[in-house]
């Protein structure tokens, strides 16, 4: 018996409706005969036999004979309505549907071949294979109206599905949101977790800390206790030393008036003293008047003595110059003539500046005191001018200036704690060829600028367009003769020894203030540097140097007529007739304390130049200007 092919439901449907055909059996039966191979499942779309039957095979006619023979078993399958092929004899299987077409007549199939002549039984063939294709057709039907109820039932449960795949879908976005709600709580206690380990260490810290301070709490109880205790011991010493305070408050009041009295005894000590100091210096130039007259020999380059000059051991106050004057006829001896002369102080050529110094610091003092006071040194080019007045730069051998400037510095810091305040106004002015010269000018050579010496309505003498600088200290005035010394050394050239030839003349003024006593105090100390005294015999000079020594001479000798006619009284004192004089007014009147320093030129060819000095000098000693007041308010 042939197996028949399995066809999908819609396959069978086709073949059912077809089978109205009669031609298209014919084939089909052929088909079966050839190839009993059965049709593997996923092939249930395709026609049995695999290929269409030629069209005139199908147009056959269908006998009764066909429609009898073979008689097929179908199977259709419950599931997805697929046929399956079963043979009539096989047992029935599950849930299957099964049905069977029983054979008419003869054999059907491919078991017995009928003869070419045997059309009736090949009709009867046709027939029962027709018979068997409807009932296959009618059981397809209900197949397929089974399927029809299945697929409602699965449309209805797609639907279902649906409906639960939308609700589960939602369910599943509950869920997601949910998740991620979760999620953002998962962090958080993430997050709360890792906190709380920071936390605890922290925690943890503080306990240590707190364990610390805890300790410390203690100790600090302890030092508390400690102090509290101490406190108490410092508070009852406190409540003794308070009393002894109190004590020493009455002592220190009482010590404070007794300070204000010595104060006061002071201040009027220092008042005798300046009155005392000044007898004492118009009883030193009793014999003179105020103006005090100084000579100094310098000594000779090789440091010994000329022979005509006699200093006596035992007075400093006499100097002796003594000429031998030969014998014209050679019958008498030669004669000795001794010049002498007195002032009040002679300094030999060993001298110091320290021992210079000390006879002229009594009235340097006078200067702070409120006097004014002159000191100048006069005589020949060379005799030593410079060096007592101003030495050199070593200590030893600072000469009057640096040392007066000292001494005023150091006598101000000592008053001021007496309650006086000073200031210091230093000038420096050189007088060439009776013209004046700023000596601290710093401005430029070509812009220098032209001085006129001025009297104020209180008498007071002043130059247009001089350098007064304020000076607090000791090392500002040296600043200032530096530069004083450096403007000189400019103006002199070669042939021109400009410093002999010029009179220097440094100023400071002094204002002294004692605001607690009410007493003020004016004055200034004058230091003059004169020219070269030299005097020249008319035809020996010429040109520069004649007009030069014309203007010294003319103001040296205008400064012996001044302080001649001070001495005299006059009503006139040609001041004016000199810019050295006018300038010195202020110190050569009656009002100051002035010192003349002679010095002298040992060398014996500088005997006439030397008698010369000590003749003016002596001139100058002899005058009797008056007694100085101090400029005191
Ligand atoms: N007492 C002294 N002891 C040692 N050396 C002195 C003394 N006096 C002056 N001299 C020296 O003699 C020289 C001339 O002195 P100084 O320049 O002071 O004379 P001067 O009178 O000022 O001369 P000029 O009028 O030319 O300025 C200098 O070298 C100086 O150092």
């Amino acid at each position: 018996m042939s197996r028949l092919p399995v066809m999908t439901s819609k396959r069978v449907l086709t073949s059912s409706s077809s089978s109205e055909n009669s031609q298209d059996m014919a084939p089909a039966q052929k088909k079966i005969r050839k190839d009993p191979e059965p049709v593997k499942p996923h092939a249930a779309a395709t026609i049995i036999g695999g290929k269409r039957p030629p069209a005139a095979a199908t147009r056959a006619p269908i006998s009764k004979s066909v429609r009898a023979v073979g008689a097929a078993t179908v199977a259709v399958g419950p599931s997805r309505g697929v046929l399956k092929p079963s043979i009539a004899s096989a047992a029935p299987k599950g849930g299957n549907m099964k049905q069977t077409v029983a054979p008419t007549g003869t054999k059907p199939g491919g078991g017995t071949k009928r003869h070419a002549w045997d059309l009736k039984g090949k009709v009867s063939d046709m027939e029962g294979k027709l018979r068997n294709y409807q009932t296959k057709v009618k059981s397809v039907n209900e197949e397929n109206e089974i399927l029809k109820g299945t697929m409602v039932q699965s449309k209805m449960r797609v639907t279902e599905m649906e409906k639960e795949l939308k609700r589960q879908k939602s369910q599943i976005s509950e869920y997601e949101e949910e998740l991620h709600a979760l999620s953002g709580v998962r962090d958080e206690l993430e997050k709360v977790s890792s906190d709380k380990s920071t936390l605890q260490k922290e925690l943890s810290n503080l306990e240590g800390k707190y364990k610390v301070m805890e300790t410390l709490r203690d100790s600090q109880e302890t030092e508390l206790q400690t102090l509290t205790m101490k406190l108490s011991v410092l508070e009852s010493t406190l409540a003794r030393l308070q009393g002894t305070l109190r004590d020493t408050e009455d002592e220190v009041r009482s010590l404070k008036e007794t300070v204000a009295e010595q104060k006061d005894e002071l201040h009027a000590g220092e008042m005798e003293r300046r009155r005392l100091h000044n007898t004492i210096q118009e009883l030193k130039a009793s014999y003179n008047g105020n103006i005090r007259v100084f000579c100094r020999v310098r000594p000779l380059v090789d440091g010994g003595l000329s022979k005509h000059i006699q200093l006596p051991t035992n007075d400093i106050k006499t100097i002796t110059l003594a000429k031998t004057e030969e014998s014209h006829t050679g019958k008498t001896a030669d004669t000795q003539k001794n010049y002498n002369f007195s002032f009040d102080r002679v300094f030999g050529p060993a001298a110091s500046q320290q021992e210079v110094f000390e006879e002229i610091s009594l009235l340097v003092q006078s200067a702070l005191d409120g006097y004014n006071v002159c000191c100048f040194a006069y005589g020949q080019t060379g005799s030593g001018k410079t060096y007592t007045m101003e030495g050199d730069e070593f200590d030893v051998t600072r000469g009057v200036i640096p040392r007066a400037v000292q001494q005023i510095f150091r006598a101000a810091e000592k008053l001021a704690t007496q309650g006086w305040e000073f200031t210091f106004t230093a000038s420096f002015v050189e007088i060439y060829n009776e013209t004046l010269r700023d000596l601290l000018y710093t401005g430029k050579a070509s812009k220098r600028p032209e001085h006129e010496i001025r009297k104020s309505a209180n008498n007071e003498v002043t130059i247009t367009n001089l350098t007064y600088e304020k000076v607090s200290n000791e090392d500002q005035v040296l600043g200032l003769i530096a530069l004083a010394n450096q403007n000189r050394s400019t103006a002199q050239t070669a042939q021109n020894d400009r410093s002999s030839r010029s009179h220097s003349v440094f100023q400071l003024d002094i204002e002294g203030v004692n605001a607690g006593r009410d007493v003020k105090c004016k004055s200034t100390l004058c230091l003059v540097d004169l020219a070269g005294s030299e005097r020249m015999l008319k035809s020996q000079s010429q040109g520069e140097r004649f007009k030069e020594m014309t203007a010294i001479n003319g103001s040296l000798s205008n400064l012996g007529i001044v302080i001649s006619a001070l001495a005299n009284k006059e009503s006139y004192v040609p001041y004016r007739n000199s810019k050295l004089t006018y300038l010195l007014q202020g110190c050569l009147g009656g009002n100051s304390k002035t010192l003349m320093f002679v010095n002298i030129a040992p060398e014996s060819d500088s005997f006439g130049e030397t008698l010369n000095s000590l003749r003016f000098a002596s001139k100058v000693n002899d005058c009797v200007i008056g007694t100085a007041s101090a400029n005191r308010k």
